[in-house]
C-alpha cells in the first residue's frame, strides 16, 4: 500500500499483516522495506516477503537476504527465485521461473535446500510456487498439487497468492494453514475459472473469472474439499 515510512506509524496501528514485495525495487524502497520490517516486530504484525525477480539482478538477492536476516514469517518466490535463495542454480529471467527448474529432481534438491534454510530460520515459512507447489516449515515439507498452467502465463498471479497469505495471517490464522489455504484456494479458482470459460480459453478471460473467483469460491463452503497435496 505504501512505500512512504511517514505512513508507517498511522498504518501499523491499523494492519493485522504487512506483504513486502520486492517487484519494483529502489534504493529508496529497500530502506523503506527494512524499516517496515522493523514496525511489524514491533507491532507483532506478521511479515510475508515476496521475492519478485531475486534471479535476475544481484541486488535483488542482497536485498531478499537482508529481509530473510530480519525474520519475515513467511518468505515466497517462484520455484526459480526460492532456488537463488537457496544459493542453487537457477534459471529463472526477469520475474519468470523456468521449466529446468520445476522437474522432480530440481523439485527435490529445492526441498532439501529449503530445509537446510528453516535451520538458520526457524521461524520462517518457506513457499516455491509452480506446477507443483512447495512448502517448508521448520522440519515439515508439504507438496501441493492444485492449479491450472494459464496461472504462469499471466503475470501477477504469485502476488496475489502473496497478498492472500497475508490476509489470512492477519486474521489470526497459523502459518502453515494460513500459507496451505492461500495457495489452494488461488490454484482452485484458477480451475474452477477454466471449468467456466473452457469454450472461450483465451489468456485474458481465464484471468478474469480466476480473478472473479476470489470472491465467488467461498461461498462453496466444501471448497477445501478440492484441495490435492501430500506431506513428504
Ligand atoms: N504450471 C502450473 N500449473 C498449475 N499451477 C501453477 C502453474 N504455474 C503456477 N501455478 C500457480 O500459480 C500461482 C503463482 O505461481 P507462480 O510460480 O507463477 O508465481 P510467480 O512467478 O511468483 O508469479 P508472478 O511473478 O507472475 O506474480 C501459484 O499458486 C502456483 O501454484
Ligand atoms: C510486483 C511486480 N513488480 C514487477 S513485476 C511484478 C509482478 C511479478 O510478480
Ligand atoms: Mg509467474
Amino acid at each position: 500500500m505504501t512505500e512512504d515510512t511517514r505512513d508507517f506509524s498511522d498504518l501499523y496501528e491499523q494492519v493485522g499483516g504487512v506483504l513486502i514485495n520486492i517487484g519494483h525495487l529502489s534504493e529508496e524502497k529497500e530502506t523503506a522495506m527494512e524499516l517496515a520490517m522493523e514496525e511489524a516486530h514491533k507491532h507483532n504484525v506478521p511479515i510475508v516477503v515476496d521475492n519478485v525477480g531475486v534471479s535476475s539482478s544481484r541486488i535483488r538477492k542482497e536485498v531478499a537476504n537482508k529481509l530473510l536476516s530480519l525474520e519475515p514469517t513467511v518468505v515466497k518466490g517462484n520455484v526459480s527465485e526460492m532456488r537463488t535463495l537457496c544459493n542453487l542454480a537457477s534459471h529463472g529471467k526477469g520475474v519468470d521461473a523456468a521449466e529446468e527448474d520445476q522437474d522432480s529432481s530440481a523439485m527435490k534438491e529445492l526441498e532439501e535446500g529449503l530445509l537446510a534454510l528453516t535451520k538458520i530460520h526457524p521461524n520462517t515459512c518457506f513457499l516455491a510456487t509452480g506446477p507443483s507447489d512447495l512448502v517448508v516449515y521448520q522440519s515439515q515439507v508439504l507438496l501441493l498439487q492444485n492449479g491450472i498452467e494459464a496461472l504462469d502465463k499471466f503475470t501477477g498471479t504469485g502476488d496475489v497468492v502473496g497478498a492472500l497469505i497475508a490476509t489470512l495471517l492477519g486474521s489470526g490464522v497459523d502459518v502453515l494453514p494460513s500459507v496451505l489455504q492461500a495457495v489452494s484456494y488461488f490454484n482452485l479458482c484458477g480451475e474452477k475459472a477454466l471449468e467456466i470459460v473452457q469454450n472461450d480459453a483465451k489468456i485474458a478471460s481465464i484471468r478474469e473469472e480466476t480473478l472473479n473467483q476470489l470472491s465467488l469460491l467461498k461461498q462453496n463452503e466444501s471448497w477445501q474439499n478440492g484441495i490435492k497435496g501430500d506431506w513428504l
